[in-house]
């Protein structure tokens, strides 16, 4: 089975996988009363492939099948061109709002892919094997992924192995026959519900003298016995489209991930307790490869939010207004900047070993260690244009009230000759945009889901250090003799 359709999606998510939401355990994700609108909304994904099949999907190389097309191994530019077609159409089937559509862990996955050279650095080649069997599977069957990498640092004044951290974190304990035994948790795994695979990989070197133990890569399926998700809350609502946009599908979820003694099968075992190839894998353009997405995603959300702040604007008829214009012109060139950083990245793009064709990173990495900031000061522009608006919007199906109808159309309508149900819908966005539960979860999300923005500055200028800086103060003092 190729390229899913929603349907499909939705009749993989039916097995007997480990959800706790509150002290429930969720017996069936697709018909949970809370959850299913979260299964609506990612099957619309698995259709959306279809609808816009031409940007989405392109032929499998082995079977010429349909394949989604952010699971291209990247070979040349035509190949980063095509992914960046499908990215940006993905991203706007949610506006950026779903951080974890497939294609962001496919992608990752394709990338490693790439790079077989660092799994077969020690002349064996069984792990890559195994992860290129992998690949296949998921490319053949279209199984969505989640991933989870980071360790539960819980003590955060000692290191993330060391102490109480340590007895947490994900280790190998044991081996059978049939493969490896691990405990442990890992946070978060957003999607974790909604997927069918739980892929664990290598999110940063471990420091020096880390036990091997903790040196694992591996995917194995959501319902494997032992994978426990311990949902939070979830900000998903039952709410009508038309009244929550967002919220009443696109809620990814975000579940802390206990590994109660899970045998991993040694096929899908790919880094098994090898600090080296670990530690190596994320240098190998891990960012070159993967911030193509995210930085896609990041555009297409900033250029909605734009969007968004320019209707509002026009509904209250101050878009030429200077101090509004000014916040609108400050969050178009967010969205460009980010446009023309992807843009650049993919211009420059290269080998980057082992034949893997990915973007120039630098571009993607100064982006990325902006966006923090960017996508929180959308989320504060969009409030201070939004103001009151934002919560005096009456329920759509008020409209249909024929009590309340002619109160609305005549005390709420828009300044610029829309009638009162357009202003609504678009505040109504609008704060589910930036104000309900899941706009805060997705504020957090922003913050967070590729570390936060002192590590990601500190990261940039420790690279660069050890690179040597630009050279341009050293040519300078050069021409002064
Ligand atoms: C909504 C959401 C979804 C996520 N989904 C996933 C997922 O699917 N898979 C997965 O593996 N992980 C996921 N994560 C986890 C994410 O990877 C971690 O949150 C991330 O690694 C940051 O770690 P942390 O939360 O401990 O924050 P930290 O990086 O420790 O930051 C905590 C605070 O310390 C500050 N800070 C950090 N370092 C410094 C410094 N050196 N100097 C000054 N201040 C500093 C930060 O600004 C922040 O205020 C998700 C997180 C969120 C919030």
């Amino acid at each position: 089975m190729a390229a899913r359709t929603g349907k499909q999606f939705i009749e993989g998510l039916k097995d007997d996988r480990e959800i706790w939401l509150g002290n429930e355990r969720v017996k069936d994700v697709t018909t949970h009363p809370v959850l299913s609108g979260s299964v609506r909304g990612m099957a619309g994904y698995f259709d959306w492939q279809h609808t816009y099949a031409d940007d989405c999907l392109v032929p499998d190389p082995v079977t010429g099948e349909p394949m989604n097309a952010s699971l291209i191994v990247p070979r040349n530019a035509e190949d980063l061109e095509k992914r960046h077609r499908a990215f940006e159409r993905f991203a706007r089937y949610s506006c950026g709002m779903l951080g974890r559509t497939p294609d962001y862990v496919n992608v990752t996955l394709a990338g490693f892919v790439a790079r077989k050279d660092i799994f077969t650095a020690k002349g064996d080649t069984t792990s890559y094997d195994r992860l290129h069997a992998f690949y296949r599977e998921v490319v053949e069957k279209d199984l969505s992924m989640t991933h989870t990498i980071i360790q539960p640092a819980i003590d955060k004044s000692i290191g993330e192995l060391m102490g109480l951290n340590g007895d947490i974190a994900l280790k190998a304990v044991g081996r059978t026959d049939e493969g490896v035994i691990v405990r442990g948790a890992k946070i978060l795994a957003t999607l974790g519900p909604f997927a069918d695979e739980i892929f664990v990989y290598p999110a940063g070197p471990l420091p020096p003298g880390s036990p091997v133990e903790h040196a694992l890569m591996f995917s194995i399926p959501v319902k494997t016995k032992g994978v426990i998700q311990v949902c939070r809350d979830h900000y998903g609502t039952t709410a009508s489209q038309a009244d929550q946009s967002f919220s009443s599908r696109f809620d990814e979820q975000d579940t802390y991930v206990i590994f109660d003694d899970v045998l991993v099968p040694h096929e899908r075992m790919f880094i098994d307790c090898d600090l080296d190839a670990y530690n190596n894998l994320r240098a190998a353009g891990w960012a070159a490869n993967v911030f193509q997405q995210t930085s896609t995603r990041a555009a297409v959300k900033l250029e909605f939010a734009y969007d968004l702040c320019t209707k509002m604007a026009k509904i209250m008829n101050v878009e030429k207004k200077p101090d509004v214009a000014m916040r609108l012109g400050e969050l178009w060139s967010y969205s460009q900047l980010t446009r023309a950083a992807t843009r650049a990245a993919m211009i420059d793009a290269r080998d980057w070993g082992s034949g893997a064709f990915f973007c120039d990173d630098r571009p993607l990495r100064a982006v990325r260690a902006q966006m923090p900031g960017w996508m929180a000061r959308m989320s504060e522009l969009v409030k201070s244009i939004g103001a009151h608006n934002l919560l005096a919007t009456p329920s759509l199906e008020a409209f249909n009230n024929p009590a309340m109808q002619p109160l609305l159309d005549k005390y709420m309508p828009s300044a610029n000759g829309k009638d009162a149900e357009e202003r609504a819908r678009i505040f109504r966005l609008a704060w589910d945009f930036v104000g309900s539960a899941l706009g805060a979860r997705v504020d957090l999300y922003e913050h967070f889901y590729l570390a936060s923005q002192p590590t990601n500055f500190i990261r940039e200028h420790m690279q660069t250090l050890a690179e040597g800086g630009f050279g341009v103060l050293d040519e300078y003092l050069a021409q002064q003799g």
